[in-house]
């Protein structure tokens, strides 16, 4: 089994406006609220390829239950553990550009903690275990890093997106697959990455600190492969996007697909750029068919090993 972990779930509250005014009261043009966090986003893309999954993490409040009804609509099955503090809300404003303002996240307490722990110290060497997206208040910033140690050694294969300190105290314990962004790895080392070639360097420090596969996706300029196999990077066709949000998370979801197909690395990170690419330029998530399209236009060049 698939299990995916959100630590901090979100209603994604998304609002167009004509254009941003700052200090006026405006009418939206468009509105949509859905259930977001990187764990979540990861199992919804999952179903969209129809691969089973079951999302964890917390969620507490009305925003709470809006999270678990909508799972339950998408047929996502889901074991989150109840807080008593709301699940925030992450306001996603489009106007001439997007701007992201996330919510106050709930406080988690140290049972809920170890209640998630329990869950998670079920698993065995069949499952895969996703863990992305931030670690709100309560949870240590170690917790990735230990939830590593232990499923580790058992064989169970961990896909980790999340970003700083967390991340870096991950890379040893040798997760199967991290995916930062360039901001992201370029935080991690302090310098700025502006182009595959820096990235490249980056990513393989951060393959050599441990990480088996680092995917370093750099939004409307592809991304790079760091792995065991080889470096790789991966060209898009340049196009203004509709929606970035959830994009990074799709890339996650599809290179996990595409590895249990028992795709080759090189196709698989096709499909996985395919498959970010498919939600940028959707007004949701991608869809089979839209990755179908952008398959062949996407170039992988073997540029190392
Ligand atoms: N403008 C765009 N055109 C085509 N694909 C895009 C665009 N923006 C993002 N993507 C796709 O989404 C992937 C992830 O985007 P990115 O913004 O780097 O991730 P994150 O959401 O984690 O910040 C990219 O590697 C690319 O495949
Ligand atoms: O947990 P974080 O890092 O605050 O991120 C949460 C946000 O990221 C998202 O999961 C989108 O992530 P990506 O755009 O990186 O794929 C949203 O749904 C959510 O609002």
């Amino acid at each position: 089994m698939i299990y995916t972990v959100t630590l901090n779930p979100s209603i994604d509250y998304h609002i167009w406006l004509d254009a941003w005014r700052e200090g006026e009261i405006q009418q939206a043009k468009k509105e949509r609220k859905v259930a977001g966090g990187k764990g979540i986003n990861v199992s919804k893309v999952l179903g969209i390829l129809g691969m089973e999954s079951r999302a964890l993490g917390f969620a507490g409040g009305f925003t709470g239950a809006f999270i678990r009804q909508e799972l339950e609509q998408e047929g996502i099955v889901h074991q989150f553990i109840q807080l008593e503090q709301e699940s925030r809300i992450n306001l996603k404003i489009k106007a001439q550009s997007e701007t992201d303002i996330s919510g106050v996240p709930p406080h988690i307490p140290p049972e809920a903690l170890a209640a998630l722990s329990r869950q998670l110290d079920q698993l065995t060497a069949d499952d895969v275990l996703v863990l992305a997206g931030s670690l709100p208040p309560g949870v240590p910033e170690h917790f990735y890093q230990s939830i590593l140690k232990r499923l580790g050694p058992r064989g169970v294969r961990v896909f980790l997106d999340a970003s700083g300190k967390a991340l870096a105290d991950s890379l040893p314990e040798r997760p199967f697959l991290i995916k930062p962004n360039h901001h992201e790895l370029g935080e991690l080392y302090g310098v700025a990455i502006s182009t595959p070639q820096e990235a490249i360097i980056y990513g393989k420090k951060a393959w050599e600190a441990g990480a088996r596969h680092v995917i370093v996706s750099m939004a409307g300029q592809g991304a790079v492969l760091v792995s065991d196999h080889g470096v790789y990077t991966a060209d898009i066709p340049r196009q203004a996007p509709v929606n970035s949000i959830g994009a990074g998370d799709s890339v996650v979801a599809g290179f996990l697909y595409a590895l249990l197909q028992g795709q080759e690395i090189e196709e698989a990170f096709r499909f996985a750029i395919a498959t970010g690419s498919a939600t940028a330029l959707s007004e949701g998530f991608c869809t089979r068919e839209k990755i179908g399209e952008l398959i062949p236009r996407i170039t992988i060049t073997k540029v190392e090993g």
